[in-house]
């Protein structure tokens, strides 16, 4: 029998920030922490340098409690808006902003970001860039008509999201109902930029379970197609390390560069 698909309540009152952290982005042990971090963070530097996306306003959705794939876009941006779900990781997020002594540690990530920018940058002044950048910490919710409700935001000229969709949606049917209702959150040509697993059914968050919508390559370019945008550019890796499948079930990656129509 399929396990349940975890439901909003379990995200509420389970999903511990520190714990997603610490197993999937502590720069030791931390099971995202090389090959999917290095997979975003190296299509992100090239969208956003040469491949030319680039504006006012960055829209960054359900970011839990990490800023890892905003290092790039804080050089391309005037002004970032970030979000999530829930409070748990909306605190985290102020946490990092405000330099609280208890904030996550990104050092590693942000090294390895100066590095591919290759202008000398140090790790300090990247960040600074970062939390200069980002205007708001906003709660969303992907499966509302306007998941700002009841705020109504300005078209952006880039909506962001990372290893989040897969969280809300049950079936690539509400995937694709997502991608539709985000089209009011961008501006007509701007960039909708997507990064997450492949045909992963769970992942585990210290020691909670949470189900995953299973990813399927052949479905994921008809979805964007038929919500309305145009595919730029459709990036696939497969996972390398198995030694943790154990704790997520992911078999690769994508990365997913579409634009709303003009
Ligand atoms: C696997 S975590 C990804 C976190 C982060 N983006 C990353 O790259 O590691 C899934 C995220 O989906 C968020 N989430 C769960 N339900 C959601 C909903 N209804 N709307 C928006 N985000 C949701 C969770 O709060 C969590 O931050």
């Amino acid at each position: 029998m399929e396990p349940a698909f975890t439901s909003q309540q379990t995200y509420l009152d389970e999903f511990g920030a520190e714990d997603y952290y610490k197993t999937y982005y502590v720069s030791e042990g931390g099971i995202l922490h090389g090959e999917w971090t290095e997979f975003v963070l190296r299509n992100l530097h090239e969208t956003f340098t040469t491949g030319g996306v680039r504006g006012d306003t960055l829209l960054d959705f359900g970011a839990g409690p990490t800023i890892y794939h905003l290092l790039s876009a804080c050089e391309a941006f005037d002004k970032i808006i970030t979000s999530d779900f829930l409070e748990q990781n909306l605190d985290a997020l102020q946490k990092w902003l405000k330099k609280d002594p208890k904030a996550f540690d990104w050092t590693d990530i942000i090294k390895y970001v100066c590095e591919l920018e290759g202008n000398g940058e140090t790790c300090e002044k990247k960040a600074e860039t970062l939390r200069r950048k980002v205007k708001e910490v906003l709660k969303c919710d992907a499966l509302k008509r306007n998941p700002f409700d009841p705020i109504v935001l300005q078209p952006a000229d880039c909506l962001l999201t990372c290893l989040c969709l897969e969280a809300p949606c049950e079936d690539i049917k509400s995937f694709c109902n997502v991608l539709k209702n985000f089209k009011d959150l961008i501006k007509p040509g701007g960039h909708l930029l997507i990064l997450s697993v492949l045909d992963a059914t769970f992942y585990y968050v210290g020691k909670k379970y949470f189900s995953s919508m299973t990813t399927r390559k052949e479905e994921l370019e008809a979805a964007f197609k038929e919500a309305g945008y145009e595919i730029e550019k459709a990036v696939y890796a497969p996972r390398i390390d198995n030694s943790r499948l154990d704790l997520a079930d992911y078999k690769g990656y994508y990365y997913i560069h579409a634009r709303k129509p003009k």
